[in-house]
Formats: structure tokens, C-alpha cells, sequence
């Protein structure tokens, strides 16, 4: 017999050895991450080369507009998907972000609302126990209702109204906040609690119905200020980017909360009012609406814990954000200036 295999060249290496597979340190979940604060997060979380981002979201208030820089990149996936229902991933970090925020949009349909916060939360709460995540949610200022102590601490239990119609909200996060620390508790999760005082910035949804998007809104067409009675009511503004910084701190910090995450720099509606009519257009009319029921007076954080805790705290200035929103509102409005 002869030989023929005189020279030997080396094996072919196998398809699955000569592939470059990216390695992700850290596999996170972002849910409600097509929406506001959730689109920012992602920006933030995906600079990180070694983060891989999976979001999901079923679109009631947030949109894939919202992360379009990323639809297609290796590192990030996106999942059109309820909370309310289940769902399986691996993932190390569970950002749960997902309800509606709007006060116009959470009273839109209740049921789901409370559903979202209730079951959505036991869901990802499950998730987490099975795969060993580290688990973040996202509560509210309302969850210290129309507060008796001013500024909130978190150590204040609230005073919520249970069958109000901002409950399904209020109550809802409030449950949440119940089983984050029941599983805590019980199954030894990790957990971390934000408790999110008012947010704004770009990407707002334009007709949100929040407060500071509709009067930029407003101003930037000319129509009234919309000011709900009496506008002596309160709220503290926290710009986006503060807050997302917030939440990665938190989250990668050994806290489990809750900490309240907002600007502890307090204005009253009318004070908004005169604000952005000063900053965006000098013309136009403020008017008093009707207001809706159990509207919180007054609302302002105390951030002693976060300061503490995270080593955090705000850096823009509400007269340093209107102008960043004013510029993308415009943009998305197709409204350059307001005088001719
Ligand atoms: O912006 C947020 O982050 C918060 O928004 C709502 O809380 P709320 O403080 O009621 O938010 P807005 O709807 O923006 O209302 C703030 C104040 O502005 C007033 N308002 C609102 C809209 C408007 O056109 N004019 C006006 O004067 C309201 O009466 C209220 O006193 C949600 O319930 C919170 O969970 C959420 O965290």
C-alpha cells in the first residue's frame, strides 16, 4: 500500500473554534427599556462594551423609535413582550421598569395597570429567583401618596388613598415594593428599590400628559399653559441623565433601598408655568384648568440615603434641562422657533 500522505497539512480548525463569540460580563434585562427613562437606561447600560441589553417591552407607552441607534447591534436584543406574562432569559441584572408612568396613561385602563405592577412584578420577581439575578424596580414618589411629611424620607409610610383612581398606580407600586422584600426575605434575592420622584427630558412621550412635557409642548405651539388648580401644588424635577445614574448606582451598589431618586429642588405649577413661558415663549397665555381627584399637594425628596448610600445626587438644573427638551421636542414637533 502506499503512502501518499507524505506532507500533512495541519487540520482544517473547526468552524465553531475559528469563530469570535462576544463574551458579555454582564447580561441584562431592561424591562419597559422602549420607553422614556427605559430607552436612556439602555443608552447608558450599552456604552459599556461588556454589557450585552435585552429589552422588552409591549409597546403601550413606549416605542422602538426610542432605541433605533441600537436595533441590529450584536450586543443588544429587543422583545416585543407583556410582563404580565411569563418569560425566560438568562440574564445576571433585571432592570423592571415596565408600567405606564402617565398618570393619563395608568388611569387609561386600571385593571391592566395594577395587573403590570402586580403580576409583572411576581413574574420578573420569578425570573430572578430562577436564574439568580440581581433584581431592581423602579417604585414612585406615589408611593408616599399626598405626603403629611414634607420632604418624604423613605422611612415615611405615606398616605395613600386605596380606592382612589391614581390606586392602581399607587397601590400597585406599593404591592411591588411588598414583594421585592417578601422575596427577599424568603428566598434570600437581591434587591433594589428606586423610588422615582418626577422625571423629564428628551424622548417624552410629546402628548404624555405630564406636567413639564405638555407646557413645553404648549409653549413650543403657541397654545395656553394648561396649569391644573390651584398650582400652588409642588413637584421636584429630576433631569433624565441624573436619574439614570441613579439607578445604575443603586443597582451596582450593596443597598437594597428603597431610595427615593429625584431633584430635591422644589416649584410650585405656576412657578413651571412662568418658567418655560420666560425660557421658550414670552407670548403666550397661562391658564387654570380643573384639576383630578387626589391630586398630591406637595412633593419633594429628601435625598440624605442616596447621598449617603450611592454617593449621588443631581447635577442639571431645571433651567439647565427645559433647553435640552425644548431642542428634541422642537425637532420631533418640526417647529423651529416660535417667532416668525
Ligand atoms: O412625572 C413623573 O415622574 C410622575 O408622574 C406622575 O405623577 P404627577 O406628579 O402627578 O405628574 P404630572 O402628571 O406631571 O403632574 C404634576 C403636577 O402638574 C399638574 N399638571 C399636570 C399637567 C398639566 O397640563 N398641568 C398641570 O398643572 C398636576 O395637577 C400635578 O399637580 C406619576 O403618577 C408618577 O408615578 C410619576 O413618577
Amino acid at each position: 500500500m502506499a503512502n501518499h500522505a507524505t506532507v500533512k497539512s495541519p487540520p482544517e480548525p473547526s468552524p465553531l473554534r475559528k469563530a469570535r463569540f462576544f463574551q458579555a460580563n454582564m447580561r441584562i434585562l431592561v424591562t419597559g427599556g422602549a420607553g422614556f427613562i427605559g430607552s436612556h437606561l439602555v443608552d447608558k447600560l450599552m456604552e459599556n462594551e461588556k454589557n450585552e441589553v435585552i429589552v422588552v417591552d409591549n409597546y403601550f407607552t413606549g416605542s422602538k423609535d426610542n432605541l433605533k441607534q441600537w436595533i441590529g447591534h450584536p450586543r443588544f436584543e429587543l422583545i416585543r413582550h407583556d410582563v404580565t406574562e411569563t418569560l425566560l432569559v438568562e440574564v445576571d441584572r433585571i432592570y423592571h421598569l415596565a408600567c405606564p408612568a402617565s398618570p393619563i396613561f395608568y388611569k387609561y385602563n386600571p385593571v391592566k395597570t395594577i395587573k403590570t405592577n402586580v403580576i409583572g412584578t411576581l413574574n420578573m420577581l420569578g425570573l430572578a429567583k430562577r436564574v439568580g439575578a440581581r433584581i431592581l424596580l423602579t417604585s414612585t414618589s406615589e408611593v408616599y401618596g399626598d405626603p403629611l411629611v414634607h420632604p418624604q424620607t423613605e422611612d415615611y409610610w405615606g398616605n395613600v388613598n386605596p380606592i382612589g383612581v391614581r390606586s392602581c398606580y399607587d397601590e400597585g407600586k406599593r404591592v411591588a415594593e411588598t414583594l421585592m422584600f417578601d422575596y427577599h426575605r424568603q428566598h434570600g434575592l437581591e434587591i433594589r428599590i428606586a423610588r422615582i420622584f418626577n422625571t423629564y427630558g428628551p424622548r417624552m412621550n410629546i402628548d404624555d400628559g405630564r406636567v413639564v412635557s405638555n407646557f413645553i409642548a404648549q409653549a413650543i405651539r403657541d397654545e395656553p399653559l394648561t396649569v391644573q388648580l390651584p398650582g400652588t401644588q409642588t413637584r421636584s424635577f429630576c433631569y433624565v441623565s441624573d436619574m439614570v445614574d441613579g439607578l445604575i448606582r443603586l443597582m451596582e451598589g450593596d443597598n437594597t433601598g428603597p431610595i427615593n431618586i429625584g431633584n430635591p429642588g422644589e416649584f410650585t405649577m405656576l412657578e413651571l408655568a412662568e418658567t418655560v413661558k420666560e425660557m421658550i415663549n414670552p407670548e403666550v397665555k397661562i391658564v387654570t384648568v380643573e384639576n383630578t381627584p387626589d391630586d398630591p399637594r406637595q412633593r419633594k425628596p429628601d435625598i440624605t440615603k442616596a447621598k449617603e448610600t450611592l454617593g449621588w445626587e443631581p447635577k442639571i438644573k431645571l433651567r439647565e434641562g427645559i433647553p435640552l427638551m425644548e431642542e428634541d421636542f422642537r425637532q420631533r414637533l418640526g417647529i423651529s422657533t416660535n417667532k416668525k
